[in-house]
């Protein structure tokens, strides 16, 4: 399984957020995006889920360029986004259904799959009977995640899936994904909880200044161990200079 991104562009009102990038995926890692407040992990994956349009590009999955409604592609797609929210309307069992039949599933499927994930996540399976509307932001969370791997996809696009969970639902979450990656399997995740990124991401992508400032191996980015991820990434973000602190404290 290959993803590929050729020369991606993208400004907003003249201000280019990605410019001109190049960035190929293959199934089987856990890639961890990381960047600064507004540096462009978003639009990147907005990009890749064709929520936006890009001004300039090409995107490939297993050689061949997505175009058109790309409706292949988004059946091998789960995603989870803050801009693409669950349906507050709909009970929990409501939105697994919704899920399944956008994805095709048979009933029996659904409903298996279903059970054994809220099950996973979700200390009361009553929950499921409980409207959106109801939840609470990690309840909201953890069902949207549900809904993006019921039909198991080969990419699955992760977008601060931490931000929200509690420690215990955090640690449900890890070694969900550690079990869930397989060879013909990609996990892109952007997120700011570096730590989780850290116990999980065998690639690290850092976006800045339009720019991809880092790809490569989680080891090589905190040089074998030796720093500490969030070192790694504030000593490649922050320019010396920055670093002083207030001389009138
Ligand atoms: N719809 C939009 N219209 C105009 N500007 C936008 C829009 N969406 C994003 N931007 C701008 O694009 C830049 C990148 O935003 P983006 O949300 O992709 O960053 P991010 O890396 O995901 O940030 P964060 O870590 O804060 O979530 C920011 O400067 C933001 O203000």
């Amino acid at each position: 399984m290959e993803l590929v991104i050729k020369d991606l562009s993208k400004s907003y009102s003249g201000k280019p957020v990605l410019a001109s990038l190049n960035l190929s995926f293959q199934g089987g890692d856990i890639i961890g995006l990381l960047g600064k407040n507004g540096s462009g992990k978003t639009t990147l994956l907005n990009c890749l889920i064709d929520l936006i349009a890009p001004d300039a590009g090409q995107l490939f999955f297993n050689g061949e360029e997505l175009t058109g409604d790309r409706l292949v592609f988004k059946q091998t797609l789960g995603i989870l986004s803050d801009v693409i929210p669950p349906v507050p309307e709909f009970t929990g069992a409501d939105y697994l259904r919704f899920m399944g039949l956008i994805h095709r599933l048979d009933d029996a499927t659904c409903n298996r799959r279903s059970a054994d994930l809220t099950d996973f996540f979700f200390e009361d399976p009553d929950v499921l009977k409980k409207k959106i509307s109801h939840y609470s932001t990690g309840m909201i969370k953890k069902i949207s995640l549900c809904g993006a791997l019921l039909h198991t996809p080969s990419v699955l696009i992760l977008d601060e899936p931490f931000a929200g969970l509690d420690p215990i639902a955090v640690r449900q979450l890890l070694a969900f994904l550690q079990t869930y990656l397989r060879a013909d399997r990609l996990i892109l995740i952007a997120s700011h909880d570096l730590n989780y990124v850290e116990e999980l991401a065998s690639r690290i992508l850092v976006l800045d200044e339009t720019q991809i400032k880092f790809d490569g191996k989680l080891a090589d980015f905190t040089g074998q161990g030796t720093r500490i991820i969030s070192e790694a990434l504030f000593d490649l973000l922050v320019p010396k200079e920055k670093k002083s602190t207030f001389d009138w404290l």
